[in-house]
């Protein structure tokens, strides 16, 4: 573990500085795609515009035999399309696969200076982060890029989730960590085949009281995790992400798990299909109506001190800072969204 004296220094001679900000840009949704997909690839520029962050996905769902055309396909995408401003991330494989080292030294040595973010699967603790920081710093100074790659953790095993609090600060390239819970589902041993999202059989129910039906509520397994992984962000300042919902056919169930983790305190989800791109930036975007009392919270306290009436609802100190959160996130939103701005009145 680096002392807080080195935290930030570079970890190769020749490497860029570490950043002492993460970027807060927009990533209401981060968009896999096969960029072993010819066809695909076509699609990049369009769903560059619609995305907010674009991720060439070289770990699971695909095949062993593509790992290789996935690899050359973003490497393509990366020297060639034109993504409009829109950051390119990746995920590479798995550190101990036999793919992980040469997707990292291909990607920084090709494309290093248009890769945004490498995610990094089944991270279980600092180890994986320290090997992956000093390595990118290493290809790094050997392709002269002036600016560093940051890393993304996917928070998907058991040993993972106990380890939270030390992989978010375990770099300053940290930029986020994302609930993977299709794999923590299985590290953990939980008895469910779904990717994400709720379970009819995860509930709790009313005592039984004379003649009456015992109501029931669906409870969200993924609560906790979710929780800790907040925390663990918003402590370490890096952003935390729900993953994926896999029920591409559920729209109103991937709305209500996203709308969850966004309530909780979530930036974005991962979209694992175009329809998914919508409903994300649907949740992620803050209400209108929200924003909008937001704005007027700041307003009716400038200097964000004392005790207040707006509407009948209390306001002090606890909520300017609320409302801040909404409004702060609308203006970034808004800078990138006409429509946004116009209905938010920014
Ligand atoms: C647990 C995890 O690790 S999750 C992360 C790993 N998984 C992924 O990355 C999965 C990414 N998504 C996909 O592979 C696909 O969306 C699937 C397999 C889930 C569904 O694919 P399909 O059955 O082809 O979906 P569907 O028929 O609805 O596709 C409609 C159109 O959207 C396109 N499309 C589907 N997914 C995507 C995508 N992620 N990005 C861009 N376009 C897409 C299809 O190519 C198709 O285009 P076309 O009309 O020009 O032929
Ligand atoms: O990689 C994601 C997951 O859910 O597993
Ligand atoms: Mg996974």
């Amino acid at each position: 573990m680096r002392n807080a004296r080195s935290y930030f220094a570079p970890l190769a001679i020749g490497a860029p500085q570490p950043v002492r900000e993460i970027p807060v840009t927009p990533s209401r949704m981060i968009h896999f795609f096969d960029p072993s997909n010819a066809k695909l690839r076509g699609k990049v520029p369009d769903m560059a515009r619609s995305a907010d962050v674009l991720l060439g996905n070289l770990e699971d769902a695909i095949a062993a035999d593509k790992k290789e055309a996935a690899r050359a396909g973003l490497v393509e995408v990366g020297r060639e399309a034109d993504l409009g401003g829109t950051p390119l991330w990746t995920r590479i494989n798995a550190l101990e696969s036999p793919w992980a080292l040469d997707d990292l030294v291909t990607l920084v040595t090709e494309i290093g200076s248009v890769l945004d973010v490498v995610m990094v699967p089944k991270v279980e603790g600092v180890e994986d982060i320290h090997y992956v920081d000093r390595l990118l710093a290493q290809l790094e100074a050997r392709s002269e890029l002036q600016r560093p790659i940051l890393i993304h953790a996917i928070l998907e095993t058991a040993q993972g989730v106990a380890n939270v609090e030390e992989i978010a600060t375990a770099s300053p390239r940290m930029q986020g960590i994302s609930l993977g819970p299709a794999d923590l589902a299985a590290s953990r041993r939980m008895k469910t085949t779904r990717v994400g999202g709720g379970h009819p059989g995860y509930r709790v129910i009313a005592d039984p009281s004379s003649g009456d039906a015992r109501p029931s509520y669906q409870q969200d397994l993924w609560h906790y995790t979710i929780g800790r992984m907040v925390d663990a962000c918003a402590a370490a300042g890096i952003f935390p992400y729900y993953g994926p919902f896999g029920d591409i056919k559920d729209e109103v169930g991937c709305e209500a798990q996203f709308r969850a983790a966004y309530l909780m305190g979530c930036v974005g989800a991962w979209s694992l299909h175009p329809v998914q791109i919508g409903i994300a930036k649907r949740v992620f975007s803050p209400e209108v109506d929200e924003v909008r009392f937001a704005k007027r919270v700041l307003e009716a306290i400038p200097d964000g001190s004392g005790v207040h009436m707006l509407d009948g609802k209390m306001q002090d100190d606890a909520t300017w800072k609320q409302a801040k959160v909404l409004v702060d996130l609308a203006t970034m939103l808004a800078r990138k969204d006409e429509e946004l701005a116009e209905a938010y009145g920014l």
